[in-house]
């Protein structure tokens, strides 16, 4: 078969609805040992390796070497005396990528072949690593000082409930009391790991995995390093961000089949569900009550229990895997991170207990999350807690699925002592600094820090609820003279993490804060050990570029330039090989509920019923063709969006398949084979091909589009079959939140410039989607810029610290979801760096005569408290008109959270008359955005969900906006700054000016 026929075949073949030939996944893989046609007969790791790198190599970049994150030796250099020769990690560069599942030989053996090769490598793995049994486990933690100081403690807040009215014996009887449910608790906690159950766990998910995905990749590099580090005797910390259940089981099953000590894993008490759980404990699995604390009693003997039994872990220097997020992910962002169990461990490196924990951040990448989706959550419906039917139910749904590639990837380990010597004594979050008055504007957590170090949590709070609101109506402006706490940032809740102590000294809030930062810290590197997948890029790009719909081979060239960029930015990707495949293969796995796939063509044929999904059917037996439906008349460009007229032909045909009739296409089946492969590369050419002005993803120059009228003129087309596949995202809710969960996968790395990006439409008081929308319209000619932009508003020059302040503003409202940047780095200057790349990619120009032209008396000045006379040199900016898609491609990223947060501030108004519980509150406004979404007024529907709902109301929260108190339940009131509809407009129409 050649590779042209192979193409076919795999493009019908998905098309028809079914998964992928195997040739196809195994090209977009990060690396596939098995043999790959496209590639030749007889490819091998090396060869793939070989070409996967070419790919690179012709656009001048080159994966990051080992896998995503900072892999630089002093990073995972330790205090103690481990560290790694070369040879360790780089010496594997040849043969980086491993696949688990990988059965040596042959790809095409049968099942019982894999059994027995799966048996007897799972039989084989060395399980020699030393594991504390559960009864030297409890004797060593139930007879601990801490655990009685919580009886003694617990026994006299009993006493004082019982008003001192009882006797001596009584007491005995109530400690022994206690002493029982001290071990009920222990007993219902602990793990062990045990041998058999690692073997018998390491083949079934073995062989589960296999039905279930094509491939889980490893990098033998990070697996070398861990393996040593396993060998010594330190503890060693894994910090997984949360996608699934998924996440533990591939840990433990990626350790043990690579003789690395399996950890005991921190799992949520609700998945004590036998005999799961009796599994799961066997495994290293101890649970935790997901709500530490009974109402509003502290459960000291729990909390002492879970403090000894992990610090017993450590000092016997276990692995340990924590969830810093504590639950899965919903939007497919990072969730804040929870900091009780990080405190054990830095308590125990601070007290010396330990002499250091290496800590080693990883992520977990799905092609397809297996779980399914969070639809129902995001609608805003509970989630029904989990039993003993409904896992089985969710396994036999996962039983039926395909969930693509896998890649798990651990991030460079670090030492925990070296982080918080780091953070303590980092120039922009210095924890005892002197220096902090020389950095008045920087935002960072540490300064949150710095403002609450001689205040109790209590009368923190107090101060914050008290303080100005960050969006009064005289001034939105952040250059307020004394930096409020408000102002400040970020990721962790004011006093929401407790150690598990829950005491409240002013050390111990010290230490609660340096964890806080810790963490996130920690989410932040875990995050940068994530690897991109196919479904991430195509989502995104849907989502984000392409809203109404795109051809294949812009897709595709979107994609490779998406790919570059990503690279560039030394993130790492978890697939390789021909991209059109690739996208394929994506857009096969997203489902048709997510992307719809169509085919324009010129094939005139008779009209059929509409099919915009073309590749629903299955039964197909035989290729039977595609044909001409419809003509489908362009609607108005304001029914369309910013981003069509690029991408789609002003008429397009839609083309259905389906195998149940008889076909009148006047060719035969081979003819359609053919005319898939061309769609699939576009043959169609042009002299005046144009450009895609797509320059975040510097793009080269693709093929031109025709409308059918267009491509009907025989002087338009090379070849009368030309045929091409159309996709296009469904904006729908639910719908679009699953695809936003895919998509959210890189927000977190073009966060800060679409941030950026969309402080530039406010600094300039213009929606550049309406002027891109002006500049395609047919009179005006494609390209060109209407020559009275500027006399109708457009502001083109603007100065650079207007950009920065309105950025900062935006920052202000937004950092509550996202993590812009590391704890380390001052937040002005991370946006003064992405200023700067906006600049150096041809969004924004300099003015000709530059910086310095411009200087004006900064307020900033007066804000670092400079002298009054002196003067800032600053710097006049103007968009680059050319670049407005790119804009605009840019400013979507966060456009649906600036979305969400405008009605929800719009909901405040419920709060002007009452206070209302937390729940009803939320609900208020989900329904609000989800009925603009139902009813179509919504630009981006997936600002409709309940997790932005979710994160808009903590913003308002944490700017002082409104008030939480705590009656019988959670209730919201608006701070007393906001008392009127009119101070509340204020706020919408301050939120507003961000919209794209
Ligand atoms: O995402 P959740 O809330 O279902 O929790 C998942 C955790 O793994 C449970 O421990």
């Amino acid at each position: 078969m050649t590779q042209k026929e192979e193409l076919v075949a795999m493009g019908s073949h998905v098309l028809k609805g079914e998964g992928p030939l195997r040739n196809v996944s195994q090209l977009n893989v990060a690396d596939s040992p098995t043999k790959c046609s496209v590639l030749g007969e007889g490819s091998g790791l090396f060869e793939y390796k070989k070409n996967f790198d070419k790919s690179y190599l012709q656009v001048g970049v080159k994966r990051p070497f080992m896998g995503g994150s900072d892999w630089s030796e002093e990073n995972w250099k330790t205090e103690t005396d481990i560290s790694f020769s070369k040879n360790d990690t780089l010496a594997l560069s040849v043969k980086p990528f491993i696949n688990l599942l990988h059965v040596p030989g042959v790809q095409e053996r049968g099942i019982l072949t894999r059994f027995l090769y799966y048996s007897y490598t799972t039989t084989s793995r060395r399980t020699n690593h030393y594991y504390p049994s559960i009864p030297y486990m409890r004797e060593k933690v139930l007879s601990g000082e801490r655990v009685h100081h919580a009886i003694q403690k617990t026994m006299c807040s009993t006493e004082n409930v019982l008003q001192n009215k009882h006797s001596v014996s009584d007491e005995k009887f109530i400690e022994t009391q206690l002493q029982r449910k001290a071990a009920v608790v222990f007993d219902e906690m602990v793990a062990t790991v045990t041998s058999k159950a690692l073997k018998f766990c390491g083949w079934l998910f073995l062989t589960i995995l296999r039905q279930l995905t094509k491939s889980v990749h490893l990098h033998e590099g990070q697996l070398n390093v861990l393996r040593i580090l396993s060998e010594k005797k330190i503890p060693i910390l894994y910090l997984p961000l949360h996608f699934s259940h998924f996440d533990y089981i591939l840990l433990s099953l990626v350790l043990y089949h690579n003789e690395i000590r399996s950890p005991f894993v921190a799992s949520g008490n609700n998945l004590l569900i036998p005999p799961f759980s009796t599994i799961m404990r066997r495994v290293g699995g101890f649970f935790i009550r997901r709500k530490i604390d009974n109402g509003k009693d502290k459960d000291f003997i729990y909390r002492a229990i879970l403090h000894d039994y992990v610090n017993q872990l450590l000092k016997e220097n276990q692995s340990l895997e924590v969830f810093i997020e504590g639950t899965r992910t919903r939007s497919g962002l990072p969730n804040q991170p929870k900091t009780g169990l990080l405190s054990v461990a830095v308590e125990a490196v601070e007290n010396g207990y330990v002499p250091d924990v290496i800590v080693v951040p990883l992520c977990v990448s799905y092609e397809k999350l297996i779980e399914g989706n969070f639809d129902r959550e995001l609608m805003g419906y509970r989630k029904a807690p989990e039993n003993f039917f409904s896992s089985i139910w969710t396994i036999a749904k996962m039983l039926c699925g395909f969930y693509g590639h896998i890649r798990v990837n651990f991030g460079a380990p670090t030492s925990m002592k070296k982080t918080l010597n780091e953070i303590r004594s980092s120039p922009s979050c210095t924890f005892h600094s002197t220096t902090t008055a020389s950095l008045p504007r920087s935002r960072s957590l540490y300064e949150q820090v710095m403002v609450m170090e001689d205040q109790t949590s209590k009368s923190c709070l107090e101060q914050k609820s008290t303080s100005t609101p960050i969006m009064d109506n005289a001034s939105f402006s952040l250059h307020s003279k004394a930096l409020p706490p408000q102002h400040l940032h970020k990721m962790a809740m004011p006093m929401s993490s407790p150690l598990l102590e829950g005491t409240s000294s002013k050390k111990d809030n010290e230490t609660r804060e340096l964890v806080s930062l810790l963490a996130e810290r920690y989410v932040y590197t875990s995050m940068k050990s994530k690897t991109f997948m196919s479904t991430n890029l195509v989502a995104f790009l849907l989502l984000h570029k392409w809203r109404c719909g795109v051809s294949m081979p812009v897709l595709v060239n979107s994609f490779r330039c998406l790919i570059t960029e990503l690279i560039t930015r030394k993130a790492d990707i978890g697939f390789s090989g021909d991209y059109h495949e690739v996208v394929l293969h994506a857009v096969y796995l997203l489902g048709e509920r997510l992307v719809t796939l169509d085919c324009t063509t010129r094939c005139k044929t008779r009209s059929r019923t509409s099919s915009v999904a073309s590749a629903r059917s299955k039964h197909s037996t035989v290729d039977s063709g595609y044909e001409i439906e419809e003509i489908i008349l362009m609607p108005s460009p304001e029914e369309l969006g910013p981003d069509y007229k690029r991408n789609a032909p002003e008429k397009f045909a839609q083309c259905s398949y389906d195998s149940g009739e008889e076909l009148s296409v006047e060719s035969d089946p081979s003819d359609t084979r053919e005319n898939l492969s061309t769609g699939l590369y576009m043959t169609v050419t042009a002299d005046d091909a144009v450009s895609v002005d797509d320059e975040l993803m510097m793009a080269p120059p693709v093929k031109k589009l025709f409308s059918v009228e267009e491509f009907n003129e025989p002087s338009n087309r090379d070849n009368q079959s030309d045929v091409c596949l159309f996709v296009k995202p469904s904006l729908s809710i639910p719908h679009v939140f699953e695809l936003s969960y895919y998509a959210n996968a890189l927000t977190p790395i073009f966060a800060m410039e679409s941030i950026a990006a969309l402080a530039v439409g406010a600094t300039t008081g213009f929606r550049f989607s309406i002027l891109e929308k002006q500049i395609n319209l047919p009179n005006v000619g494609e390209g060109k810029i209407p020559v009275d932009v500027d006399d109708k508003g457009l502001q083109t020059s603007f100065l650079r610290s207007a950009l920065f302040d309105k950025t900062i503003e935006l920052v202000d409202i937004l950092q509550m979801d996202l993590i812009l940047c590391d704890v380390t780095k001052n937040l002005e200057s991370a946006v003064s760096e992405v200023i700067d790349s906006l600049i150096a990619s041809g969004v924004l120009a300099s003015q000709e005569y530059g910086i310095s032209a411009a200087t004006k008396r900064c307020e900033t000045a007066r804000d670092l408290c400079f002298d009054d006379d002196e003067v800032v040199q600053d710097q006049w900016l103007k968009v680059n008109l050319p670049s407005i898609s790119q804009l605009i491609s840019i400013m979507s990223v966060m456009a649906g959270f600036v979305e969400g947060y405008v009605v929800a501030s719009s909901q405040l108004t419920c709060l002007l008359d009452e206070a209302v519980p937390e729940t009803l509150f939320k609900s208020k406004i989900l329904s609000a955005v989800q009925d603009r979404a139902n009813t179509g007024i919504a630009i981006r529907s997936e600002c409709s969900s309940s997790e932005v709902v979710r994160y808009a109301v903590r913003s308002f929260e944490w700017n002082g906006i409104i008030e939480r108190y705590q009656k019988d339940e959670k209730q919201f009131v608006l701070s007393s700054d906001f008392t009127d509809t009119e101070s509340i407009g204020n706020l919408v129409s301050r939120i507003s000016q961000f919209l794209l």
